[in-house]
């Protein structure tokens, strides 16, 4: 099922002369001429990061469980708070160590799923892609099935939050830092968190997914960011400005439904994130603004309001194992069974007219035991077979179908059906019931059919 792009606002506290209102989920510029908008979730200037874990982190940590694909990404004017809201400080942690720290916590409650995290961390800065937790030399490369993903990146193994910490200080060291007028410690790249859960249940199913934290760098004027250094400065500055243009465009065509051709090659970090942008992913995009500097603000909010046309397309990530085949099995084995029924009913009635003699009488038994062996062979052999289907199968209601279909009911209905023949035959050998016999298999058969069925 398709579903928008989640899109929410935070706004960074300030003690300057601030430039909109903010009314529930519309936020508005004070001056005319007054231009609104309206959003998922606003985080006014007194939200807390516990107020954004409470209304996000435990949605997406909960997505990523059930084996959706997930991206949260902070965009921005350099200064709004991005960084802030994304990785927070040590007394007040943001969205990754949140999420982080959710995630484990669910896990550990969890004993009968087996589950494994992976981690990587790294920065598109000046168009190239740069590993945060290692020496490689990362590429984005195309699947068969024409999704990105990253190639020759350090990944580890994470059991609990405090390694994923030391772990991010380790990258947040290496990441790409510098003083510009807007911001003492401006991030100049863009860093790109991703963890990745697999977990396995005791029925064999496999659940898959990636929950991508995206911190980009700044939106901004040329000038607002230079400082020292101008050279290099101007030089992040215009590739920063190329991958969020082409996000923009990206954004922009993808929320029109546009037929022409996206253009997530046009920057690393679109192609990066072309699923979370356009396919397999529940994605949420927070806009941070600082809202003492209406033109920035305005042109962020524009930028959000697109991307909130968005639809995506996110699919749970789950392997189930050869339930199709086994379930084919059964059917087919069910059929069988039917066939045989159907054989045993035509022979009854054959020797209905003929049950007058002993020797006829006993040809009778001797029939309906060898035909009541053969059925029970087939029906222990669509037993095993369903009961194998029921104790991969996590859909009860499937389970509850099938459970219909058992032993039971196909090997009781049998012994009563020959059990009669019997106690009439000693009793009395000339009242044989075939006719009550014929009929019961005639029930039989129905309710078999019924029971196939209803699991088809
Ligand atoms: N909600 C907030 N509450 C308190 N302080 C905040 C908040 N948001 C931002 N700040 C502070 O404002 C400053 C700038 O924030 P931050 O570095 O997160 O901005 P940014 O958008 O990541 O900037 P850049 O794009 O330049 O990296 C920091 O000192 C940060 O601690």
């Amino acid at each position: 099922m398709s579903e928008n792009v989640q899109v929410v606002v935070r706004v960074r506290p300030t003690n300057k002369k601030t430039c909109f209102q903010v009314q529930s989920q519309t936020i508005k510029t004070l001056e005319p001429p007054v231009k609104s908008f309206n959003f998922d979730h606003i985080f006014d200037e007194s939200s807390s990061q516990t107020d954004l874990q409470a209304e996000l982190c435990s949605k997406y940590v909960l997505n990523a469980l059930e084996g959706y694909n997930a991206c949260i990404f902070a965009y921005g004017q350099t200064g709004s708070g991005k960084t802030y809201t994304m990785r927070g400080g040590t007394a007040n942690p943001g969205i990754i160590p949140l999420i982080c720290e959710e995630l484990f916590e669910a896990l550990e409650l969890d004993n009968t799923t087996v589950s494994t995290v992976t981690i990587t961390y790294f920065e598109i800065y000046n168009e190239k892609l740069i590993d945060l937790l290692g020496d490689t030399s990362p590429r984005v490369r195309e699947a068969n099935d024409k999704k990105t993903f990253v190639q020759d990146i350090t990944t580890f193994r994470v059991n609990r939050v405090e390694e994923v910490l030391e772990y991010l200080s380790v990258g947040d060291v290496k990441r790409s830092v510098a003083t510009t007028r807007m911001n003492m410690e401006s991030s100049r790249s863009h860093a790109i968190f991703t963890l990745s859960i697999k977990q396995k249940e005791p029925d064999g199913s496999i659940r898959e997914s990636d929950l991508k934290l995206v911190d980009l760098a700044g939106s901004e004027r040329a000038n607002a960011t230079l400082g020292i250094d101008n050279g290099r400065r101007m030089k992040e500055g215009s590739n920063i400005n190329k991958s969020l243009s082409t996000l923009g465009r990206c954004i922009s065509q993808l929320a029109k439904n546009s037929k022409l051709l996206i253009p997530y090659r046009d920057s690393l970090l679109t192609w990066v994130l072309k699923e979370n942008l356009g396919g397999n992913s529940k994605t949420c995009m927070i806009a941070c603004i600082s809202p003492t500097d209406l033109e920035e603000t305005l042109s962020t909010l524009r930028y959000a309001t697109t991307a909130k046309d968005i639809k995506l397309s996110a699919i749970m990530n789950e392997i189930v194992p050869n339930v199709n085949e086994d379930m084919k099995a059964a059917i087919e084995a069910a059929a069988k069974s039917r066939k045989e029924l159907e054989l045993l009913r035509a022979e009854m009635s054959l020797l209905q007219s003929e049950h007058n003699t002993k020797s006829e009488q006993w040809k009778t038994h001797e029939k309906l035991l060898e035909g009541f062996k053969h059925v029970t062979k087939l029906n222990d052999f669509l037993e095993n077979q369903l009961k194998h289907e029921i104790s991969k199968s996590r859909d009860l209601q499937r389970e509850n179908k099938i459970s219909r279909l058992d032993k039971n009911n196909t090997q009781d209905a049998l012994l009563r059906i020959v059990g009669a023949l019997f106690v009439e035959h000693t009793r009395s050998p000339k009242s044989v019931t075939i006719d009550n016999l014929v009929s019961d298999l005639d029930d039989f058969i129905i309710q078999l059919d019924n029971d196939i069925s209803s699991i088809v």
